[in-house]
């Protein structure tokens, strides 16, 4: 990776680790071994609602297993660069070694090792949706004799997929589902396993070892050291969660797929990892990941008349051969994202603001917006395609799409408000009508109001209107149909 500090490897202000560390008392530890399954099932079901993220104990992996690929990985990225570079990944052959990942288009500050579980995997040919051709992707080993890394892979894989296989079932249960719902989505699977080893960095304040991002497949079951360095953003607050390491434990957490499948009952929770100037790290993702043919949808067991799909009909392969395309280099424009699917009839929620939080805004940003006379209100609307929606009322100064920390603050809420003074009755009433409107025009999928109490940018939080007024009744005659979380 170099001696010196390429700037690709510096995250923006706002999303630069924390010198103070929160680690997390709240995130279950699970144990395999214990019974009866309907309770087990449920403490899972727990752990995917309110952390999307788990520790798993008396798992059934063998410690030798582990053990063996441990050491097999601290091996392979301590051998000179060019023998590492000799199984080098590119744009046809996708698996092996590379050092130039980039989350979000900042380049992550380690280096990695993809291998599939499934030799070869069938894919999609290209990204072209109307092209049916499909390829095949295979494992480049190191010419290396005994293939001490290759045999070490092969067995953790085989170990570990029958793992997921065994969570998925638990999770199937804690939805209310038959234990093997899902199994046939993985007859063809497109999983993979990466050995990831992130080196002391000499500027830990500027970088990260990966960047904030949801993993996009089903679930992903990871084995890290002692050093630790992944934080998870807790989903009741929204703060950084530092995953402290257990010995022999996996970490599991849910991947986007279980949230389109499961219609949002879990979610997919953003997480990120931390690196350090003194000890090098590694860890070993599985990401658990359907047949390329697969069309990932909500389940029909998750949805009725109250809970319409939220999703839109997705072909994994082409998702996926597009987001491995894109994070091998940096790009101009967003990754591939399962909100691209969303359907637009979701409910409005409005979420009201109430702690400062400048940090979740670039300074040029915040300078600009803090040099705005008082009373001057800005609104956007935003739909599912970033569309701007001016709300001509409230003088708008100029329209344009949200910048990704903007809008990523909770879950998939994409849309976002900005104001600096409380709206008066008639504002709201006014504004009111446009949501309701909207709304069933099915035109919005999600409206976010955020206002300021202080002088300073608010992380929505959830905000629930108590009827209080003639007004709120009036407006439920309107549109009884809107829900107001
Ligand atoms: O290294 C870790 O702890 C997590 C890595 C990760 O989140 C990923 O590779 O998707
Ligand atoms: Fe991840």
């Amino acid at each position: 990776m170099g001696t010196e500090f390429d700037p690709a490897f510096i995250q923006a202000p706002e999303h630069r680790p924390k010198p103070t560390i929160l680690e997390a008392q709240g995130i279950p530890l699970i144990d395999l071994s214990t019974g009866p399954i309907d309770d087990l099932a449920k403490e899972i079901g727990d752990a995917c609602r309110k952390w999307g993220f788990f520790q798993v104990i008396n798992h059934g992996v063998s410690p030798e297993s582990r053990r063996k690929i441990e050491s097999a990985a601290r091996e392979f990225f301590a051998r000179p660069q060019e023998e590492k570079m000799r199984v080098k990944r590119d744009e046809v052959r996708v698996l092996g070694y590379y050092d130039t990942e980039h989350t979000k288009n900042v380049r992550d500050w380690k280096e990695v090792f993809d291998f599939v579980v499934e030799d070869p995997t069938f894919v999609p040919a290209t990204i072209d949706p109307d092209d049916q051709k499909v390829t095949t992707w295979h494992n480049q080993w190191p010419d290396q004799n005994p293939h001490v890394l290759r045999e070490a892979c092969e067995e953790y894989g085989r170990e570990v997929e029958k793992l997921s296989i065994k969570l998925m079932e638990l999770i199937a249960i804690s939805l209310g589902l038959e234990a093997n719902r899902f199994n046939d989505f993985f007859k063809d699977q497109t999983s993979f396993i990466r050995l990831n080893h992130y080196p002391p960095c000499p500027n830990p304040h500027l970088a990260l070892g990966v960047g904030r991002h949801k993993d996009a497949g089903a679930l992903t079951i990871l084995a890290q050291d002692d050093v630790g360095g992944l934080e998870v953003k807790r989903k009741s607050d929204g703060e950084w969660i530092r995953v402290k390491p257990t010995p022999h434990a996996f970490i599991i957490n849910v991947g986007d797929i279980i949230q389109v499948w499961s219609n949002e009952r879990y979610e997919s929770v953003e997480h990120r990892v931390m690196v350090n100037s003194e000890r090098e790290r590694f860890s070993i993702p599985f990401f658990l990941n359907p047949a390329h043919y697969t069309m990932v949808k909500p389940l029909e067991e998750m949805t009725d008349d109250q809970n319409p799909p939220k999703y839109k009909a997705y072909n994994w392969g082409k998702f996926f051969t597009t987001r491995k395309g894109s994070n091998f280099r940096k790009l101009d424009v967003e990754n591939i994202q399962i909100y691209h699917f969303k359907n637009k009839n979701a409910h409005p929620i409005v979420v009201k603001t109430k702690k400062n939080r400048m940090d979740q805004l670039d300074s040029s940003y915040k300078r600009e917006v803090s040099s705005r006379p008082r009373k001057q209100s800005i609104y956007y609307l935003f739909d599912d395609n970033f569309t701007v929606f001016n709300l001509p009322f409230a003088g708008v100064e100029q329209a344009r799409p949200p910048r990704e920390d903007e809008v990523a603050v909770r879950g998939d809420i994409k849309v976002q408000e900005i104001e600096d003074q409380e709206l008066s009755p008639v504002i709201w009433f006014i504004f009111w009508r446009i949501l309701v409107v909207s709304h069933l025009l099915k035109r919005l999928d999600h409206c976010v109001v955020c206002w300021i109490e202080e002088e300073g940018y608010g992380k929505p939080i959830p905000f629930r209107i108590h009827y209080r007024s003639v007004l709120w009744t009036l407006i439920s005659f309107i549109a009884p149909n809107l829900h107001i979380n």
